[in-house]
């Protein structure tokens, strides 16, 4: 038997496996990388995260990605060598992330890869029912076997698209079966570029758990101050917090389809963009708007989306609690809309005892797992989103 072969069935038969769980979002501030135990699987799945790095990507990366990146006219020379190039650089990351922790590859079970999201389509964005769903992470799982010497699972998103999904959120699966409550009804609302949630109704209810985007969180802010301030974000809200919010714009903002469309539905910075801003911008006739005003909408604008997604999901709902995840948990006015919203209701996910910021990393490791020792059957009670193990799995030998 190929060696290879046997360490990976004897990696699906232990108690306990050490996966490394890797995200890269879009911001492109860096790659997550969580060194997590897991022990079990289903919904005895006990996890712990033994440590955790944001290792900084180096410009010349971001700007390699930025060619491309939820761009619909390309140049493919760079789609294909970028395929290699970010698993290089990953797995790079990963190797100094090892020599950090005092640890060998060795000693890891496996890699869970999330890729690079270059793109993504659901036909809600491209109203093309000729091409199916798709969604496109770059980021080849061989070249990251290859180069660390540890079996990585990669390319998560394609089965799910493969059994019918988008191709996300792909968070459903990990918070149903890590996160669920016996009594409380949960909403675990992460704020990355894109907002998007995981509804856990209390284990017994009749109603079932889903996860679905809702629309902007950080990218367009981030977008405006990269294009006005040549500034990666609005740290501490502190442009926003200078400006009044514009009814007129935020109005026009909300004037789009997807924002109606039923849950679990998916998006990205494809549709919500400084385009879209500007689409909006030139609907209202109003071109002298100041950068802080813009900035004050544009936060409105991402917090009402979060609001009026989680008031249609939890309507008449008892005993509820919003967990909250994602680098917008860091901007202060989009927390004090939130928690204006729902008194009382709303913590940092923290409180569930996981570092908000390794969140994702982590439920790549536990998507990992289940491909390795788990069963379908175990989150087949998520309403519209396919009972599968996913990843590919690449070999280092
Ligand atoms: N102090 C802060 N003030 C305001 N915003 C902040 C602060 N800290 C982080 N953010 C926001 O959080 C972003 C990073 O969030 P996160 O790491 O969750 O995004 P991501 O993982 O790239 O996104 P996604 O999950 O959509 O792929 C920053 O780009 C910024 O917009
Ligand atoms: C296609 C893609 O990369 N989507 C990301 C993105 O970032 C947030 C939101 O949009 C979510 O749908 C998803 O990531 C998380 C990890 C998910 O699949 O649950």
């Amino acid at each position: 038997m190929n060696p290879s072969i046997a360490k990976l069935a004897e990696i699906a038969q232990k108690d306990q496996r050490l996966i490394i769980g890797l995200m890269s979002g879009t911001s492109l501030d860096g790659l997550d990388i969580a060194l997590c135990k897991i022990q079990g699987n289903g919904n005895q799945s006990k996890i712990e995260l033994l440590a955790f790095e944001t290792m900084d990507y180096k410009p010349e990366f971001r700007t390699w990605v930025r060619k491309i990146f939820a761009q619909r006219n390309i140049d493919q020379q760079v789609l294909c060598g970028l395929n290699p190039y970010i698993a290089e650089v990953h797995a790079a990351l990963i190797l100094e992330a090892l020599e950090k922790w005092n640890m060998q590859a060795i000693e890891i079970d496996a890699i869970a890869s999330h890729g690079q999201t270059v793109f993504h389509a659901p036909q809600s964005l491209t109203h093309d029912t000729s091409l199916p769903n798709s969604t496109l992470q770059l980021g080849d799982g061989d070249h990251l076997a290859v180069r660390t010497g540890i079996i990585c699972l990669s390319d998560f998103r394609q089965k799910h698209l493969a059994a019918g999904g988008e191709g996300a959120p792909l968070a459903a699966y990990g918070d149903y079966l890590l996160f669920s409550s016996e009594t409380e009804n949960r909403i675990l609302l992460n704020i990355g570029g894109i907002s998007n949630f995981t509804f856990l109704p209390a284990l017994g209810s009749p109603l079932k758990a889903y996860a679905t985007d809702l629309g902007p969180g950080n990218t367009m802010m981030n977008q405006y101050m990269e294009k006005h301030f040549q500034v990666e974000m609005d740290k501490d809200a502190e442009t926003a917090k200078k400006g009044q919010i514009n009814p007129d714009l935020l109005n026009e903002l909300e004037n789009e389809a997807f924002l109606g469309l039923n849950f679990p539905k998916t998006t990205g910075p494809e549709l919500f963009n400084l385009a879209y801003l500007d689409q909006a911008l030139e609907n209202i006739s109003s071109k002298n708007l100041s950068h802080e005003v813009i900035m004050a909408t544009l936060n409105a604008f991402s917090a009402k989306t979060m609001v009026k997604g989680i008031q249609k999901a939890t309507a008449g709902l008892e005993n509820l609690k919003i967990y909250v995840s994602g680098g917008g948990l860091h901007n202060p006015l989009l927390m004090e809309q939130l928690k204006s919203e729902f008194p009382g209701r709303v913590d940092s996910f923290e409180a569930l005892g996981l570092n908000p910021d390794a969140k994702e990393a982590c439920l790549f490791a536990v998507l990992a797992n289940e491909t390795l020792a788990g069963n379908p059957q175990s989150v087949s009670n998520i309403k519209d989103s396919p009972a599968v193990c996913m990843g590919k799995i690449s070999l280092p030998y």
